[in-house]
């Protein structure tokens, strides 16, 4: 924890608030681009086996991100941002689930099955992470939780798709183009104008807690690639 703590003293400048949040959590982005999930989901090499766990695992933690989403809802300080967060836990069930129950299909399983599969433990303590901060935290605090979620699938869709979209008989072509698209990108930004917005007006021990919760988000994006190759269980 000491160096984290050494770096919530950096001095920021002129830098927007979430550009901060992001600085502070590099190291961890840049690890997530070479994790072998990664680098595997991105060039087709990934077994089938280890792409279903990971889907079926984030089938439930869609779910709960959900939640997250209209937490935001119920906390926002204005209609329009209530009115954008209610969309987002709609779209989170809509959009990104259907992809997944297009690989339901695949593997004759219904949404129903799908979300049967009990949390691995990883999963399990990411998304109590992020629906504790998005209950007890200000709306500021809740948006930060969820950021590095928009946020890194974006930088990493885009970064898998750096040398041209995937071929036809990529297998996970459907993945690597809808977090590429610009319509996700779209996402991650309206969050960060909100949290640059809020953070102006937020306290010094509320923009403390902002920093951990979007440096422990991170960690756990990185862990949870990391649960999907290892196909973590619980140990007893
Ligand atoms: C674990 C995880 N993180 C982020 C996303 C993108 N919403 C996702 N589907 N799953």
């Amino acid at each position: 924890m000491s160096k984290l703590r050494e770096a919530f003293s950096v001095k920021r400048g002129d830098m927007s608030f979430s550009n901060h949040l992001r600085k502070l959590a590099q190291p961890i982005w840049d690890a997530q681009l070479k994790h072998p999930f990664v680098i595997a989901l991105g060039d087709g090499t990934l077994p089938e086996r280890k792409f279903k766990f990971y889907i079926l695992q984030d089938a439930r933690f869609l779910a709960d991100l959900s939640r997250v989403f209209a937490a935001g809802a119920v906390k926002a300080p204005d209609s329009d941002s209530a009115l954008r967060f209610a969309k987002l836990a709609e779209e989170t069930i809509t959009v990104e689930r259907s992809l997944h129950e297009s690989y339901g299909t695949r593997w004759k399983m219904s949404a129903e099955q799908m979300t049967a599969v009990p949390m691995a433990p990883t999963n399990y303590a990411y998304t109590r992470h992020m629906l504790s901060v998005a209950q007890a935290g200000s709306a500021a605090e809740m948006t930060v939780v969820a950021l590095p979620c928009a946020w890194i699938y974006c930088v990493v869709g885009r970064h898998l798709l750096k040398k041209g979209p995937p071929p036809k008989h990529h297998p996970y072509r459907d993945w690597l183009l809808l977090y590429a698209s610009p319509e996700f990108a779209e996402v991650q930004e309206w969050m960060r104008q909100k949290v640059d917005r809020w953070a102006k007006t937020a306290g010094t021990e509320e923009k403390r807690r902002m920093e951990e919760s979007f440096v422990i988000s991170s960690r756990y994006e990185w862990m949870f690639w990391e649960m999907a190759w290892n196909e973590e269980s619980w140990p007893v």
